[in-house]
């Protein structure tokens, strides 16, 4: 069984606390907004599409139990504290993109004179219970067109004998407990592995924060996939050595040119994918790709406290007085990317805008 990173049914909320992984396996109560705005901007929870799900769920917990004395109030109470939600992180587009649609469903039911508040608030909230389905759905779609796209170009441009397995990297955690199950970028490689076609996978430590290290190394020994932990310094040795077939990161937000913001590092490694010729996809849902922004250089790059870098826990290792720079993301240009697996299909990031703009008319 995968990791399970959330865990709701109606009026309750609980977080597996990725601050304390993986030396410690807890769950913490969210009670409520407040609640779900501290454990997203602490990171206790993180990734773009778990933070966009617990944001909305948190919102779900609170109104269940209250009594509202008009359609307008709900609306304008759901309002306000969606737009407080995606305040807590601000480069992941997922809780943004979430907050927009049911703010539309919110204004939608406001207007329909068949229902009154209680089917209001009914409706309402079973549009936020159906995102953690409707997310592990779209990963298993993801995993299958992701896991096609790597092992038919392996097909095309190696002369690995048909059925082979493939080795590959993915950088930062992109997987179980970054989703509501399965994964993105990690549902990829647990698809080859469904498929009996991975042959090894490499995770990067993805400092500052370690998610690699502690989360997708902690994923990859549960499922006891073939797996090996790599320093970030070790990419251009790892793609020099060790014959990667491909590299398939996850993203926070997509522009609609392809340029990808995903965790810090990532640009890097893209950047040594090519030299090494070396194919680099993105996974994401069609929930991270923004498409109201023309490039990368609109992407609002978080920055995090000095003390992720200078501390590792409590241990200091960095010398006291240095300054620091914490950027938590980069932008991979769309140069650099050779798809974008979506639950939809793999899109080259030129083919990206038009490809979504027809799914999302037809
Ligand atoms: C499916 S998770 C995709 C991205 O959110 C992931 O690659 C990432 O960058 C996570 O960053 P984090 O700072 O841990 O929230």
């Amino acid at each position: 069984m995968s990791l399970q990173s959330i865990k709701y049914s109606r009026g309750s909320l609980e977080i597996l606390d990725q601050l304390l992984l993986p030396v410690q396996s807890k769950y913490v109560a969210v009670r409520g907004v407040e609640d779900g705005w501290k454990v997203i901007n602490k990171m206790q929870v993180r990734g773009a599409p778990a933070i966009a799900i617990v944001g909305c769920l948190s919102l779900a917990v609170e109104i269940h139990p209250e009594e509202f004395g008009s359609k307008k109030s709900l609306r304008q109470e759901v309002e306000g504290k969606l737009n407080y939600l995606v305040s807590a992180r601000p480069t992941a587009v997922n809780m943004k993109i979430a907050a927009d649609e049911l703010l539309v469903l919110a204004n939608d039911l406001t207007k329909d004179e068949t229902i009154d508040v209680g089917e209001m608030k009914q409706r309402f909230l079973s549009a936020t219970e159906a995102m953690l389905k409707k997310d592990i759905a779209d990963n298993r779609a993801i995993g299958a067109h992701g896991a096609k796209a790597i092992l038919q170009r392996v097909a095309e441009t190696s002369g690995a004998p048909a059925g082979a397995g493939v080795r590959v990297l993915t950088h930062c955690n992109t997987g179980s407990l970054a989703t509501a199950g399965y994964g993105t970028a990690l549902g990829v490689v647990r698809q080859l592995a469904e498929l009996g076609k991975l042959e090894h996978v490499y995770c990067t430590e993805t400092r500052p924060y370690n998610q690699g290290a502690r989360l997708t190394a902690y994923e990859l020994v549960h499922e006891k996939f073939p797996a090996t932990l790599v320093l970030d310094s070790m990419v251009a040795a790892l793609l020099r050595a060790k014959n990667v077939a491909a590299v398939v990161v996850g993203a926070d937000r997509v522009a609609a040119n392809g340029d990808t913001a995903n965790k810090i590092g990532t640009y890097q490694i893209a950047v040594v994918a090519k030299h090494h010729d070396v194919p680099f996809y993105v996974a994401a849902p069609l929930t991270s790709i923004d498409l109201a922004i023309p490039g990368g250089d609109h992407i609002i790059i978080e920055e995090r406290p000095d003390r992720e870098m200078t501390h590792v826990g409590e241990h200091r290792i960095a010398a006291p007085g240095i300054n620091c720079w914490n950027p938590a993301f980069d932008v991979t240009p769309a140069a650099l990317i050779t798809g974008i697996i979506t639950e939809r299909g793999v899109f080259k990031p030129a083919e990206l805008k038009e490809a979504i703009n027809k799914l999302l008319d037809s």
